[in-house]
């Protein structure tokens, strides 16, 4: 009993010190958002917080429960991940173009104005990436699992982004559209056998992986349908490390590999399994690399790509003897398999989904197939011939990412005052804020996009060539008009994309130095899957009995709008299994 009552108080000192604490910071943090002059909301924990991360939305939807302010007020409207899905476009509205949420931690600025975002994205070096962030993302694993020290900031970071450039170049991109288009038709012959499945989200996740191993490593590892999976050996495969690391990411990051190897520790065997993959990813990165090492003494690097070997000779070819260490080649493949998995892999999610509601979107999509690929057997494709052709699959592409931005973005401003014009205002912000684009609003709001803003619409990103030169206003009036319109497929040939309305409002592969350097590699592996999916094939959503095709699709919208959120690192379809589609042959369309 004394020694409940001594963890109790040891428990109780602790909260009141950290409640003190955080308080205290809360203030000094409010005094100096209150300098920005925007609108400013306080929030009682950080949005950041690793352990609060694992429980925020179950707390706020239980508190929402509480009747008037207790359920309704800033903390519950803002004080978790993702908030801003839930929100939409609201907060900006009533706000105005930036706003400040104050937490016990930071200031995050949230700047909703495409001419104040560019801006930021050029001055790279006034407002640069803010490192903890990426830590959370792709960095912080990086430095737990290898020895890799220096991977995301200053000179190191230049040279290594050039060399990546030079790396994901098009002979990588041929390689990633052969190795997608055989994925995709093994995964959708795969559904084909089940007629009706629930593992849209676990089998594009293989897909990405494997176009990915290949890429990276040369493994050419066939499709494995979720529910036909062997259960891998944890010591053995690299895969099973790989997958393991980025499916308990969060969970890594909160508590340390060191927690999950502790043999010490009574852990269930799923968690000992991490632990395994976590020691053994070091291992397979030094087996892969050997083996890129050898190929590359005996001279057959020329013929035989990948991203490893490549990397091991823009190394050795960057002169100076400045290239990348060993160290920094594994850590980089690490990121580039981490970066390029879940985010196409989430989005395919989606677009499955958006596509399972929509069947004129299916058929347009389709023709458009037919007409560029005909018959031909997907051997025969050819990425430098179809690929820059196949522009609907490519707006599908661009309009998932528009309404489903995966990856969350933040810069700061460091430990310097920068000044920022945001509409007509010239805001002074203070050191360490965190500048956060509102994808949401800039990638969603009728004041740019129409009318029609909020849906998805992916012929919006399509129109004729002769009309590219139109005005803003011309433009938009054109994409409303094609719109269902049929009479466009006699001009397919014509066809062309469109670019957003301007640059500051499509951020999805980001902007500047530090852009997404897969964004290439990320078209050509979705234009190649799209094509295998649905030149031969349809999804609809399953339907209950009585269920119209009309209710079905609409359920499906009405999931996608609920189940959206960041269920792990990335904005994600949360449950993809819950809503059963059916996958069967196309009829042939004219
Ligand atoms: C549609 C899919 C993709 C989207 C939407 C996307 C988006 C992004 C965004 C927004 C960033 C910047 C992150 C930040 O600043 O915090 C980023 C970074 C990155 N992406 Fe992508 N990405 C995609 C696919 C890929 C693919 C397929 C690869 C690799 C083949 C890749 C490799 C990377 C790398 C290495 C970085 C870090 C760049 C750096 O720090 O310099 N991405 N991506």
């Amino acid at each position: 009993m004394a020694v409940i009552k001594a963890v109790l108080l040891v428990v109780f000192t602790l909260g009141a010190a950290w409640v003190v604490y955080s308080s205290y910071c809360l203030y000094c943090n409010y005094l100096e958002a209150l300098k920005i002059g925007v609108p400013v909301r306080i929030i009682p924990i950080s949005h950041l917080n690793k352990l609060w991360l694992l429980i925020d939305k179950r707390v706020i939807f239980t508190i929402r429960r509480l009747p008037g302010v207790l359920g309704g007020n800033n903390f519950t409207r803002f004080n978790y991940r993702g908030w801003h899905e839930d929100d939409g476009t609201q907060a900006h509205d009533e706000m105005g173009e930036a706003f400040v949420l104050v937490t016990p931690s930071h200031n995050w600025l949230y700047i909703a104005e495409p001419e104040a975002l560019m801006n930021m994205y050029r001055r790279g070096k006034d407002f640069p990436r803010w490192t903890e962030i990426t830590k959370i993302h792709f960095f912080g694993m990086v430095k737990l699992l290898t020895t890799n020290k220096s991977q995301s900031s200053g000179e190191q970071w230049r040279m290594q982004r050039k060399i990546v450039n030079s790396c994901l170049n098009e002979k990588c991109n041929s390689l990633v559209w052969s190795e997608a288009a055989l994925l995709g038709d093994q995964m959708a012959q795969y559904w084909a056998t089940k007629g009706t499945f629930t593992t849209v989200g676990e089998d594009t996740r293989t897909t990405t992986l494997h176009i990915l191993t290949k890429a990276c490593f040369g493994q050419s590892l066939p499709f494995e349908g979720h529910d036909t999976r062997q259960p891998a050996s944890p010591s053995a495969s690299f895969k099973f490390s790989l997958v393991t690391i980025m499916e308990n990411a969060l969970f890594i990051l909160a508590l340390r590999p060191s927690f999950f190897i502790n043999k010490w520790l009574p852990l269930p065997r799923t968690w000992r399994d991490i632990g395994v993959a976590c020691t053994k990813f070091k291992g397979h990165m030094s087996y892969l690399y050997d083996r890129a090492l050898r190929a590359s003494d005996q001279n057959r690097l020329e013929g035989d790509f990948t991203l490893m070997t490549s990397m091991i000779r823009a190394s050795r070819k960057n002169g100076n003897g400045i290239g990348l260490s060993e160290g920094e080649i594994y850590g980089t493949m690490f990121v580039i398999s981490f970066a390029g998995h879940d985010t196409t892999a989430h989005l395919l999610t989606f677009a499955i989904f958006f596509l399972a509601a929509n069947p004129f979107v299916q058929d347009w999509l389709a023709r458009e197939l037919r007409r560029v690929l005909g018959d031909r057997p997907i051997q025969e494709w050819d990425y430098h011939a179809d690929f820059p052709r196949l522009t609907r699959c490519m707006a599908i592409l661009y309009e998932t990412l528009r309404v489903k931005t995966p990856v969350p973005e933040v810069k700061w401003t460091k430990d310097r005052h920068q000044t920022l014009v945001v509409g007509s205002k010239t805001l002074n912000i203070p050191p360490g804020t965190l500048i956060t684009p509102s994808y949401i609003y800039v990638h969603n709001h009728s004041r740019f996009w129409g009318p029609d803003a909020q849906e998805w619409k992916p012929q919006r990103w399509v129109t004729k060539c002769h009309q590219r030169d139109m005005s803003p206003r011309q433009k938009q009036n054109e994409r409303n008009k094609n719109l269902g319109d049929e009479v466009e497929d006699a001009y397919m040939n014509d066809e062309v994309l469109l670019p957003p309305p301007s640059r500051g409002n499509y951020l999805g592969w980001s902007e500047g130095a530090r852009d997404c350097p897969g964004k290439r590699f990320s078209q050509v592996e979705w234009v190649a899957i799209m094509a295998t999916l649905f030149r031969d094939w349809k999804v609809e959503p399953s339907r209950l009995q009585d269920e119209t095709a009309m209710q079905a699709r609409a359920k499906v919208f009405q999931f996608i709008k609920e189940n959206t959120g960041y269920g792990g690192l990335l904005l994600q379809l949360n449950n993809p299994e819950s809503i059963p589609l059916t996958w069967t042959a196309r009829v042939r369309v004219p």
